[in-house]
């Protein structure tokens, strides 16, 4: 029996396509896109701006407004703390910055550094649902802010945050917003237009791309200004200094036109595939409840085993590759603090298990999968009844 994937939460396979676009960049077109005065530099800047325009159109961008970077956390860092120290250092004194107690480590470990500059981090608590109510934002800004975070959909629950609706109150109060798109880009329709938002965070490894290359949206009309992270030559306008890896870029551009044409049908397959899961496991006497809102993602699901160790089932199917808490935290031992920022104890969250299929995953895995889990559960819940009574 395979071994089936149900964590394109943490990161995804790359598609084939993808890799097809790829393996030129590394052997013959091998050039520096920055070095464009003779043929080697013009194909592979002619690659990156060809990825620029497909990472663009994904998010109804212009191709300028475009910053490739390593990934989500370089993005996350380089619109928080960039944005945050150009608008001290040239405005206002605005020195609040708010973000939202279940986004990911990297952007609320940059909101906290940035208290070591003299900045005010506000981290804004979350309901039972994982959903941040936008009158908690309208509070925290009445203190004049520099900039407000908030993702558009958790890593953990998948939960949608109404990112419209809270960038509209952050802009009526000047403060700049930034949203952290690296689970929702590829998944869900996006237009950064449509939002007005300021910035905006992508990963290619979570839509079928390579890891290590992702992007920063940065509005130009207005134009959002940044103190760039690194000091260098001052490639993408000045925002990122280091050479390219066109071949990474050039993926992470395939892996976007991809997304785009195939959003709404796989949705719509991923969509079923979790339903049949959670229907799977009711049928066969597994008690698991849904973590968080009913405006969720199509491929992510937190489940809650009902009185039965998420660590306990995990190491009881190891034919099945899901995780408690994300990819970054899963070393640690203690329950997921995106779980008990909502409200869960810390009892319910060491009962709950994210599972995220994706675009390689087939109904017959899906169907394995509840039967491993539910055999998995009850197998633990009879050891625990076992120590209870021993
Ligand atoms: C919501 C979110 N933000 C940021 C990241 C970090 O992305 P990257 O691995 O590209 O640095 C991830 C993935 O780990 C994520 O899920
Ligand atoms: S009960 Fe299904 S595999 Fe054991």
């Amino acid at each position: 029996m395979r071994d089936i994937y149900l964590d394109n939460a943490a990161t995804t396979p790359c598609d084939p396509r993808v890799m097809a676009v790829m393996a030129p960049l590394f052997v013959e077109e091998f050039g520096n896109p920055h070095s464009t005065s003779h043929i080697f530099g013009l194909r592979a800047a002619g690659a990156v701006e060809t990825a620029r325009a497909q990472v663009a159109a994904l998010i109804g961008a212009d191709p300028r407004e475009i910053v490739f970077v390593s990934g989500a956390t370089e993005a996350n860092n380089l619109a928080i703390k960039g944005a945050a120290r150009h608008r001290l250092r040239h405005g206002d004194g605005r020195r609040r910055v708010i973000t939202v107690a279940t986004e990911h480590k990297c952007v609320l470990e940059s909101v906290r550094d940035l208290a070591a500059e003299g900045f005010d981090p506000v981290i804004l608590p979350v309901g039972r649902d994982g959903v941040l109510d936008p009158d908690l934002l309208r509070e925290a800004l009445a203190t004049p802010s520099a900039l407000v975070s908030v993702m558009a959909a958790n890593n953990e629950t998948g939960v949608l945050q109404d990112i419209g609706a809270l960038a509209q109150i952050a802009r009526e109060s000047g403060a700049l917003f930034h949203s952290d798109m690296a689970q929702a880009a590829g998944k869900i329709p996006i237009d950064v237009g449509a939002l007005d938002i300021d910035m905006a965070s992508l990963s290619a490894h979570k839509l079928y791309g390579p890891k290590g290359v992702g992007a920063l949206y940065v509005r130009r009309k207005p134009r959002v200004r940044l103190e760039p992270l690194f000091s260098g030559g001052g490639q993408e306008r000045g925002m990122r200094s280091g050479t390219l890896p066109a071949a990474l870029v050039a993926g992470f551009g395939k892996a976007a036109e991809i997304a785009e044409a195939s959003l709404a049908d796989e949705a719509e397959r991923l969509t079923a595939l979790r339903d049949a899961l959670i229907e799977a496991l009711h049928e066969r006497q597994a008690p698991v409840a849904v973590n968080g809102a009913k405006a969720r993602l199509p491929g992510i699901v937190s489940l809650r085993f009902l009185g039965t160790s998420a660590l306990a089932i995990m190491a009881s199917a190891p034919e099945v590759a899901m995780s408690v808490g994300s990819a970054c935290s899963s070393a640690a031992i203690e329950p997921s603090y995106v779980l008990t920022a909502m409200g869960l104890s810390v009892e319910e969250a060491a009962e709950s298990l994210r599972l995220s299929p994706g675009r390689f995953t087939s109904p017959a895995d899906i169907a394995r999968a509840a039967e491993v889990l539910a055999c998995a559960a009850q197998r633990v819940r009879g050891q625990q009844a076992a120590r209870m009574t021993a």
